[in-house]
């Protein structure tokens, strides 16, 4: 169960008439907060910061001590401004007031019109307003942002689309993230672009051979490396509050609570509905990119498959009622 289904060959499911479902929105906001964490863990060095206090080597206050890059005021680059890409923006704008330059095949008018408004406030307040850009070109992200993050589908056109070249024209002291799949990014290439380029750091959830690293690369203080962790998280939701009398003192306390729903337990669940609707012969749910109906837990889901990625090469209809 994903989002992402650069793992099936759709074309060959298709001319099988095999439905590929996925598992959209669920984890827009999860997988946008893990690649908003790499940014800022590796703008300000906290894992290599953390080793140097664990090993006891802090003896005192340094001025130079872990200089990082200050993120406000500073532009952020975002590949593949889509779901996850739009509110990856918005968390760095909104969070750190950075300025933003993106590049993806289609306008995110939305994310323009947010930054807009944004900027809007800002200057209202007496504040430097944030400003947007839409590149014509990836390299004119990779020339100008501060921070870079990925979040392209994975298919022919992105494969490598960080390599040697486009490294070489990157800011030295930039920041890339990468929260999207392995191989959009040359893991060797970016490996030796790390040694000789102590000062340019990366956050990576996804790995091109994943589980496994390119050679060299666990051995970069300036790479920070999490295990696919994106979709690893979970809320805690308050399910019920009940009086209890306390002994000691005498009186009613409240006694509360909780479970903890789950990311991937939302993808699980979009993923069996997917299956449901195709047994039941549902239509298609007329907008994947918003699956909420598909949470309800006051109603019964709708009566469709939340998102079939090749539902309409195969003909499906789609659903009329949102
Ligand atoms: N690390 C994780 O656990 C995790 C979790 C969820 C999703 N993902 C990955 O994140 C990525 C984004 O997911 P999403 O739900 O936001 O998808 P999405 O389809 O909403 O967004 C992808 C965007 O990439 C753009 N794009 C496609 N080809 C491009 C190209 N050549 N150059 C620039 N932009 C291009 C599309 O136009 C689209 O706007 C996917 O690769 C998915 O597999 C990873
Ligand atoms: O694409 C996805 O959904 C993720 O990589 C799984 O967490």
């Amino acid at each position: 169960m994903a989002v992402g289904y650069n793992n099936v060959d759709v074309n060959a499911a298709t001319k099988y008439g095999i439905s590929v479902g996925n598992t959209p929105g669920v984890l827009t906001e999860t997988t946008a907060e893990l690649a908003a964490s790499l940014s800022l863990v590796a703008a300000r060095r906290i894992v290599e910061a953390d080793q140097f206090m664990r090993a006891g080597l802090y003896d005192g206050w340094l001025p130079h001590l872990f200089v990082g890059n200050l993120l406000k005021g500073q532009t952020v680059g975002v590949i593949g401004a889509g779901r996850i890409g739009s509110a990856y923006a918005r968390m760095m704008i909104e969070g750190f007031k950075m300025n933003l330059i993106y590049y993806d095949l289609y306008q995110s008018t939305r994310l323009e019109k947010f930054v807009t408004a944004y900027g809007q406030f800002l200057k209202a307040n007496g504040e430097q307003p944030v400003t947007w850009k839409r590149a014509a070109t990836m390299e004119d992200v990779l020339r100008e942002a501060d921070v870079i993050s990925l979040h392209p589908v994975l298919d022919k056109t992105t494969y490598h689309l960080i390599n040697k070249e486009r490294l070489a024209i990157m800011k030295k002291e930039a920041i890339l993230v990468n929260a999207s799949r392995g191989p959009v990014i040359d893991e060797a290439a970016l490996v030796e672009h790390l040694k000789v380029n102590p000062m340019f750091r990366v956050g990576l959830d996804v790995f091109e051979d994943e589980p496994f690293m390119k050679p060299g690369l666990a051995d970069q203080k300036n790479a920070v490396v999490v295990p696919h962790i994106a979709s690893a998280s979970k809320v805690n939701k308050q399910i019920n509050t009940l009086q209890y009398k306390c002994t000691f003192l005498g009186q009613a306390l409240p006694y509360v609570f909780y479970y903890s729903q789950w990311t991937r337990e939302g993808m699980a669940t979009l993923a069996a509905l997917n299956v449901l609707g195709k047994i039941k012969g549902y239509p298609l749910w007329a907008d994947p990119n918003r699956v909420d109906p598909f949470f309800d837990e006051t109603t019964p889901p709708p009566a469709a498959c939340p998102s079939i990625v090749n539902g309409k090469q195969l003909g499906l209809s789609a659903s009329s009622k949102m």
